[in-house]
C-alpha cells in the first residue's frame, strides 16, 4: 500500500503526455470476448484496472499479451462464468455481461454491487439485454443469463439521471451478435460509447448513431478480430488541468482530446483559468487570483462526474464562494472530509457542496477513498503549505497511468513511498 508525500507550493510547467483513456479501454477489452480472432488494441493505458480486465480475459480463457501500451487478446475458446472474486475488484467488469452472453448463449457474472461513490444500479443493463431475448434471474449474487438467441429489439435505456454509459456498452455489443436490428433509445452519448463503436465497426459491426443518444445496430453471424488505438483519456487530462490551474502553473498537456473536454473547459474559464488549444495539444495556464464557479454535473457533453472532485479541490483554493453539484453520483463526496482536515472551508448539503476558497491549504495526512477523490487529494496536496501524505495511493493507480512521475516531470515535489503492510 503505497503512499505519497507532497511537499505543495510549485507552479507546475512543462508538458505532460496524455494517456489512453481507461473508460474506453475497459469495455473495449471486454469487447474482445465476441470473436475468437486476434484483436490488438493500441494505446492501453497501464493501470491497475486494465490489469484487472486482462486477468478476467485470461479467466475466461482468452490469450492475452500486454507490452507497453499494446495489448493482444485471442479468445478462442471462452468459459461463460465470471465469478465474484475478479467482478468485485472492479466495477467495469460487469461489461463482460453483453459480450459473454451473446458469444456464448448463457452468462453467470457477478453482480458488482455499490462502491464508495455510491449506489451503482445495474437494472438497465439488464433490462435492455431482457429486451433482446434473454432470460435473467438474480441469484446469489450472481446475474445469471440465458439467450440461446437474442433478436434484435427497440428499447430505452432512459435512467433517472440520463443514460447509462456501461449498460449501453453492455446491450450494444450483445446487439452486434443478435438476429435483426437492435435500436437503443436514450442510448449514452459519452466519446467513450463512441469509441466502443468504432471498434466494434471495425470487428465487422454494423453500428450507427453513436453520439446521438439512438443507436442503430444491424446484428451479423460473426465479428472478426481488429486492430485499434483508444482515444486519449479525457478525465486524466482534465486532471492534469486542474493541476495547472491549483498551482497556478503553465501546463501544455499532449494529444488532450479537446473537442471531448468542453464542458470541463468551460468550468475552467468561467474561473479564470487561460485555456487553448495548440496543435499538439491543450495549454492550460493561471495567474491568482482566480474566480469562484458553479458546476453541476450530467451526462456528456454536461460536466463530467469523474472531474467533480478535483474542481472542488479547485474551488478550495479559489477566493468567494464556489458551488458545485453532482447529479449523477449525488453521494460521491467522499473527499470533502478529507479536503475539510487539509483547511478547505466546505458546507455540503446533499448532492451540493458550498465551498469558499482559502488563500492556501494546510498539508495534512490524508485517506484515499476513490479514483477521483485520490485525484482531488493529490491536487490539493500540490498547492499547500507544507507535506500532504495521500494514503492508499492504490486508489489512484486505478485510473492515472504513473502520476507520480508525470507531476515530478513538470516540477511537482510528489515521492511514492513504499508502505510494508
Ligand atoms: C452518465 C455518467 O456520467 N456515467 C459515468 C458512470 O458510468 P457507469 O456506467 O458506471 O454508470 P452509469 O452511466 O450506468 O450511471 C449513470 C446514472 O444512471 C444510474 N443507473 C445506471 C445504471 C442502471 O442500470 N441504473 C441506473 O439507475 C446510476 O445510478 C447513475 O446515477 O461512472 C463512470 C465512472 O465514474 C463514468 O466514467 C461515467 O461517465
Ligand atoms: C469511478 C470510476 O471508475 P469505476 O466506474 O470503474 O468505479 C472512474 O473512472 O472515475
Amino acid at each position: 500500500m503505497d503512499k505519497f508525500a507532497i511537499r505543495g507550493g510549485n507552479a507546475l510547467r512543462g508538458s505532460i503526455p496524455i494517456s489512453g483513456s481507461k473508460n474506453s479501454s475497459l469495455p473495449i477489452l471486454a469487447a474482445t470476448l465476441l470473436t475468437g480472432e486476434r484483436c490488438v488494441l493500441h494505446g492501453v493505458p497501464d493501470l491497475s484496472d486494465i490489469r484487472t480486465m486482462l486477468d478476467i480475459l485470461r479467466y475466461l480463457g482468452a490469450e492475452v499479451s500486454f507490452s507497453p501500451g499494446t495489448v493482444i487478446v485471442e479468445a478462442r475458446k471462452i468459459a461463460w462464468e465470471a465469478p465474484y472474486d475478479l467482478v468485485r475488484r472492479m466495477r467495469a467488469s460487469v461489461c463482460v455481461l453483453g459480450p459473454l452472453l451473446a458469444r456464448c448463449g448463457r452468462t453467470k457474472v457477478s453482480l458488482p454491487g455499490g462502491c464508495v461513490i455510491g449506489d451503482r444500479p445495474i437494472d438497465l443493463h439488464l433490462r435492455g439485454l431482457e429486451a433482446l431475448g434473454s432470460r435473467i434471474t438474480l441469484s446469489k449474487g450472481y446475474v445469471v443469463a440465458e439467450a440461446p438467441g437474442l433478436v434484435g429489439s427497440r428499447l430505452s435505456l432512459r435512467g433517472p439521471h440520463g443514460s447509462t454509459v456501461l449498460g449501453t456498452a453492455n446491450v450494444m455489443m450483445a446487439a452486434c451478435l443478435a438476429r435483426g436490428t437492435t435500436i437503443i433509445e436514450h442510448a449514452a452519448s459519452e466519446p467513450e460509447v463512441g469509441d466502443l463503436a468504432t471498434f466494434l465497426r471495425s470487428m465487422g459491426a454494423r453500428i450507427r448513431g453513436e453520439g446521438t443518444g439512438l443507436l442503430e445496430i444491424e446484428g451479423i453471424d460473426r465479428l472478426h478480430g481488429a486492430e485499434h488505438t483508444v482515444i486519449s483519456d479525457r478525465i486524466e487530462a482534465g486532471t492534469f488541468a486542474v493541476a495547472a490551474a491549483i498551482t497556478r502553473g503553465d501546463l501544455l498537456l499532449e494529444e488532450a482530446p479537446v473537442e471531448q473536454m468542453q464542458s470541463t473547459l468551460s468550468a475552467l474559464r468561467e474561473a479564470g483559468v487561460s485555456v487553448e488549444a495548440e496543435k499538439s495539444g491543450l495549454r492550460i495556464s493561471a495567474k491568482a487570483p482566480l474566480r469562484p464557479f458553479q458546476l453541476r454535473t450530467s451526462t456528456y457533453p454536461g460536466f463530467p462526474t469523474d472531474m467533480q472532485a478535483q474542481f472542488c479541490a479547485l474551488a478550495a483554493t479559489v477566493p468567494g464562494r464556489s458551488k458545485i453539484t453532482d447529479d449523477i453520483f449525488p453521494n460521491r463526496f467522499m473527499h470533502i472530509s478529507e479536503l475539510k482536515r487539509m483547511g478547505a472551508c466546505v458546507d455540503l448539503s446533499e448532492n451540493v457542496a458550498l465551498i469558499d476558497g482559502v488563500a492556501r491549504l494546510s498539508g495534512a495526512p490524508v485517506m484515499a477513498s476513490d479514483l477521483r477523490a485520490s485525484a482531488a487529494l493529490v491536487l490539493a496536496g500540490l498547492q499547500a503549505e507544507n507535506t500532504t501524505i495521500v494514503n492508499r495511493v492504490y486508489h489512484i493507480d486505478r485510473g492515472y497511468e504513473r502520476i507520480d512521475a508525470k507531476l515530478r516531470a513538470v516540477g511537482a515535489d510528489v515521492e511514492r513511498q513504499r508502505v510494508s503492510s
